[in-house]
């Protein structure tokens, strides 16, 4: 399929919509009562500090929300508000945050069931309306709801369109893609949906590996065993390796997309000289500024002494599974929650850790003076990080049960 010619005959649609409904204020309104809070506000105000008797809270500088997450989950009410009375449908989780997928639920939006690990959409009819969320969709998804006869709202981030572009770049030049990515996140299925041939790379050692194979060649059924799933169709090590450019999901861990970039950058480079470089090699920036801003304020925020970090977002929010790493690798305890629910009475925490278990502390917030190091991720409402906020005063200030 010609992806881009595709895409552009499909923003031409009278059913494809991409911006607002004309409900801004309406929408704005909800969203605020909703998903902002007062006290987080009065927070940042105050040189991001909270100190009330033993307790001192630092929250990083940057966090919560980010401008694509609220746009998507506008365009989403502000859809609602314009059909009425439609069937609505989500493709997958709008975002990553539980609470958030659930406010569209009760507002009667529902989402394509998924059966043994495929997506239904024989529930969908025409004349339906679909929202794609922030991550975006599969070309494919978007192709069958187009030829459905739905009404499509796109509510995919423009940064995360932004990497499409530079995939669909590379494929014009015939440079295979290197995505760092998680091959099972929605965003990066649909930005290699996009692309001519790829090979996605979870971190640095994945990416140390194929570049020592463009250099020195290697055991080809090894590496087809370690990228299975994680690569084009046909792929083949040996012959689509000799021209490649980087792309990047989003929210991955900035530093690590740069290294990869220059990782590839310098093999490419030893492999061809100066002078061919240009002909083996592209990058474009493409890690979005929500994701810089909150990483560097954690980075911040962990260069500071505390006694403990709450990381606050959904357990399948690849951005905050980094703020949480950030914290880990500095050695500071840090407890990732999904909401504030998972803080329990009599001083214990449900957390999930880097390595995916759920686990319960008994008394995590210490006796006496401390300082709590507070984040959250870009689709984490700042009302969950003020629900968190009010446990740990009340733990806190709470008279010790004897
Ligand atoms: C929509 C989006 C980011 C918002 O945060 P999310 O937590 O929803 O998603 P992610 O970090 O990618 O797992 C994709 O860039
Ligand atoms: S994290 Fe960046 S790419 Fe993702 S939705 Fe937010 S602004 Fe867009």
């Amino acid at each position: 399929m010609d992806t881009k010619a595709f895409k552009r005959s499909l923003q031409q649609s009278e059913n494809y919509y991409r911006k607002g409904f004309g409900h801004e204020e309406e929408v704005n309104e909800t969203m605020n009562s909703v998903y902002q809070s007062s006290l987080i506000q009065e927070i940042r105000g105050n040189n991001y500090t909270l100190s009330r008797g033993d307790i001192t809270i630092r929250l990083a500088e940057a966090f919560g929300f980010c401008w694509g997450v609220e746009r998507a989950i506008a365009i989403a009410l502000e859809a609602r508000t314009h059909f009425p009375t439609e069937r609505i449908w989500v493709t997958n989780e709008i975002i990553h945050n539980p609470g958030v997928n659930q406010d569209l639920k009760n507002l009667q939006v529902e989402f394509i069931p998924v059966n043994n690990g495929e997506k239904d959409f024989s529930v969908v009819d025409s004349g339906n309306v679909v929202i794609l969320p922030a991550f975006g969709a599969t070309v494919q998804e978007m192709e069958l709801l187009n030829n459905k006869g739905c009404k499509i709202v796109d509510t995919t981030c423009p940064w995360v369109s932004k990497v499409w572009n530079t995939v669909e770049k590379h494929k014009k030049r015939e440079y295979t893609s290197i995505i760092h990515g998680k091959y099972k996140h929605e965003e990066t299925i649909a930005t290699s949906s996009f692309a001519g041939k790829y090979l996605i790379v979870l971190n640095v050692q994945e990416a140390e590996y194929v570049a020592q194979y463009i250099l020195e060649g290697g055991d080809k059924t090894e590496f087809m065993a370690k990228f299975a799933k994680a690569c084009s169709a046909g792929f083949d090590p040996d012959r689509d390796l000799e021209r490649v450019g980087i792309a990047n999901q989003t929210t991955m861990l900035k530093s690590e997309t740069e290294e990869i970039g220059k990782l590839f950058e310098r093999t490419m480079l030893k492999k061809f000289g100066p002078t061919e470089l240009t002909e083996h090699f592209q990058t474009f920036n493409t890690i979005c500024d929500a994701t810089q801003e909150r990483q560097d304020a954690m980075f911040n925020l962990v260069g500071e002494p505390l006694d403990l970090m709450l990381v606050i977002g959904g357990f399948n929010s690849s951005n905050t599974s980094h703020l949480q790493e950030i914290a880990e690798h500095r050695g500071i305890p840090s407890y990732w929650i999904d909401g504030p629910g998972r803080i329990l009475p009599g001083n214990r925490i449900e957390y999930k850790t880097l390595h995916g278990e759920i686990e319960v502390k008994e008394n995590w917030l210490p006796d006496g003076k401390i300082i709590v190091g507070i984040t959250s991720g870009a689709s984490t409402p700042d009302k969950s990080v003020e629900e968190a906020i009010a446990k740990i005063l009340e733990q806190k200030t709470a008279p010790a049960l004897v």
